[in-house]
């Protein structure tokens, strides 16, 4: 089988489709008409950062706004802020006195590029950005009873090896119904990928990416989507 690695600098090719022209059809027909100016605003703010492939890709952002709709969301995590994109749009969908703990070990380009646009648009009263490690984050939420149990969204795009830590406590956190979306759980497709093929700085990510949808698969506490959108994504819905 040949193993082909999407070019991630272009969100025009950040999909897993069987085309770039197919997923360029996906954005231009139904997403781009949707995206809200603010977000249109940081996307083309972000596109000159030298590491903008990590932005949330428009569509699996798309995807998200409904799950927060869905779960009428207003107090809500997130790990792997960069820019602000995934950030920003749910700080434009929840109510108006709606939460966000945001967590990022480096707040530079947020700070830079995201949150003049997060000010711009009105929403920055529901942020708390903290600038940590995710881990002790969720470790002093869990020390205090009252947060068990309390939100209703989580979006989890920061360091692959970590993904399992932050579900077990994400578990207690979590309402039950609520949701936690997992962010690159292809991770560039590498996941069907034989280890000698996938490139270096992709094996440690690929390994973990594999562990992580075998123990979410297991895993009785949650309903889940594993779903090709962006670099994958898998939705997990808390039900006990
Ligand atoms: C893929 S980017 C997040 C993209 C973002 N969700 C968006 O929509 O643009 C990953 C981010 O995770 C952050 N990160 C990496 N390891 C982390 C950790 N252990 N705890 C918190 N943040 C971390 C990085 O600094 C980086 O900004
Ligand atoms: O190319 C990347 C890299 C990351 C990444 C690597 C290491 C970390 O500790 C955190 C994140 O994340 C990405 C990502 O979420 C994405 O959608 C595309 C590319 C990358």
């Amino acid at each position: 089988m040949e193993h082909n690695l999407k070019k991630e600098s272009d969100p025009s090719q950040k999909g897993l489709l069987q085309s770039d022209e197919l997923y360029q059809y996906i954005l231009e027909t139904s997403v781009y008409p949707r995206e809200l100016e603010p977000l249109k605003e940081l996307r083309a703010a972000t596109a000159s950062h030298p590491r903008s492939q990590m932005a949330t890709a428009p569509d699996a952002g798309q995807l998200m706004t409904m799950l927060l709709k869905l779960v009428d969301a207003k107090k809500t995590i997130e790990f792997g802020v960069f820019t602000g994109y995934s950030l920003l749009l749910t700080a434009l969908t929840i109510p108006e006195d709606g939460k966000i703990v945001a967590v990022d070990v480096n707040r530079e380009a947020y700070d830079q590029i995201g949150l003049p646009i997060i000010k711009k648009a009105g929403v920055q009263h529901k942020i708390d950005l903290i600038e940590s490690e995710a881990l002790p984050v969720l470790d002093k939420l869990l020390e205090h009873y009252e947060n068990e149990g309390s939100f209703d969204f989580a979006f989890i795009d920061a360091d692959k090896v970590n993904y399992w830590n932050y579900h077990e406590r994400l578990m207690k956190l979590l309402k039950v119904g609520g949701i936690v979306v997992y962010d690159n759980t292809l991770w560039g497709g590498t996941v069907v990928m034989p280890e000698e093929l996938t490139p270096e700085y992709m094996k440690q990510g690929r390994q973990a990416t594999i562990e992580l949808n075998k123990l979410l698969a297991a895993d009785a506490r949650v309903q889940i989507s594993h779903a090709s959108l962006g670099d994958g994504i898998t939705i997990c819905r808390r039900i006990n």
